[in-house]
């Protein structure tokens, strides 16, 4: 079966010449169709680059993006992005919200078709008693919701989503990591989920991928398969014993590969131009008639070197 997406040796650099800056090196990522990937790094190793990658906002510098076989050349309907910031239009309601998309994307359904379209994704994120109020009447879990519902709607083959619960508040959090993960449960569309967050990972996906920082460029280590059962009840999940472990190996990846690449700064100090006198040896009269002090230029310059990481 071919993979719905493949990227092979994708490296991604900004900038020009001499202020060239490689942020992701030879990354290779095959996701087929129904898989729940999440992909966790640190902030700022590039999981938005690599997200806006397949989302086609960006081209690779060298390597392939891949979709179905086809090189991927632009944003496209069947890749849905929810990003961390909800990107709604205030003017509009939850419903209107969505059915905007609902109305661009299927033209050629009827009036009723895209209300009744509309009304399903609305409800699938719980938000059917909400349906007529603006984004600024909404929390920001619920926000989060609609654009999650609107992404939905759309029928992406691929949901993607950047840090999608980061701004919200821990509880509102774990609430909505179950609700996506059930949605996909009953729906099986194909989800990449970008994360900072080794609970939310494991929690919610069947393959969770460390992007691990390098000198030279971030790229994807080995991927972690989570086995446990769904539905995951939160509550017995994070106390298993095979969720501990999960975690643990996860963590000591990502820490080594932070250590990794800590830098060693090397300094170079130059040590004053004055070498000590040895006062063990010298008489109380003769401190009142010093000779002036030996000079270390009259030797050989001397250099110390210290590491510090
Ligand atoms: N268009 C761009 N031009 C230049 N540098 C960029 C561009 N986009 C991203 N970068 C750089 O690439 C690096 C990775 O950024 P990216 O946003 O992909 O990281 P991230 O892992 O998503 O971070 P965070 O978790 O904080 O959102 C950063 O150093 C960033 O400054």
């Amino acid at each position: 079966m071919t993979p719905i997406l493949e990227l092979s040796g994708v490296t991604k650099t900004f900038g020009r010449a001499h202020e060239l800056a490689t942020v992701l090196r030879n990354v290779d990522l095959t996701v087929r169709e129904g898989d729940f990937v999440s992909i966790i790094g640190y902030s700022g190793t590039g999981k938005s680059t690599l997200i806006n990658l397949i989302a086609g906002l960006l081209k690779p510098s060298a390597g392939s993006a891949m979709m179905d076989g086809k090189t991927i050349d632009g944003p496209g309907p069947e890749r849905g992005i929810v990003f961390q910031n909800y990107s709604l239009l205030p003017w509009l309601t939850v419903s209107e919200n969505v059915r905007l998309a609902v109305d661009q994307l299927f033209p050629d359904k009827s009036a009723r078709e895209r209300k009744e379209h509309t009304a399903r994704y609305v409800d699938m994120v719980k938000l059917t008693p909400a349906s007529h109020k603006y984004p600024k009447e909404l929390s920001g879990g619920m926000r989060q919701r609609v654009s999650v519902a609107r992404t939905l709607a759309a029928n992406p083959r691929i949901l993607l989503l950047d840090e999608p619960l980061s701004a919200l508040d821990a509880l509102t959090r774990a609430t909505l990591q179950d609700e996506i993960a059930d949605i996909w449960h009953k729906n099986r569309t194909t989800v990449i989920w970008i994360t900072n967050d080794p609970d939310e990972a494991l929690l919610v996906a069947d393959r969770v991928i460390p992007l691990l920082p390098g000198r030279d460029g971030a790229t994807l280590g080995g991927e972690i398969s989570v086995n446990i059962p769904r539905p995951r009840l939160r509550n017995e999940v994070l106390k298993s014993l095979e969720f501990k472990d999960l975690k643990l190996q996860l963590v000591e990846t990502l820490l080594n590969a932070k250590r990794d690449t800590a830098p060693t700064v090397t300094k170079k100090l130059a040590a004053p131009d004055i070498l000590p006198e040895d006062l063990a040896h010298r008489r109380a009269s003769s401190l009142f008639n010093r000779p002036t002090p030996r000079r270390r230029s009259q030797l050989e310059r001397e250099e110390l070197s210290i590491e510090a990481s």
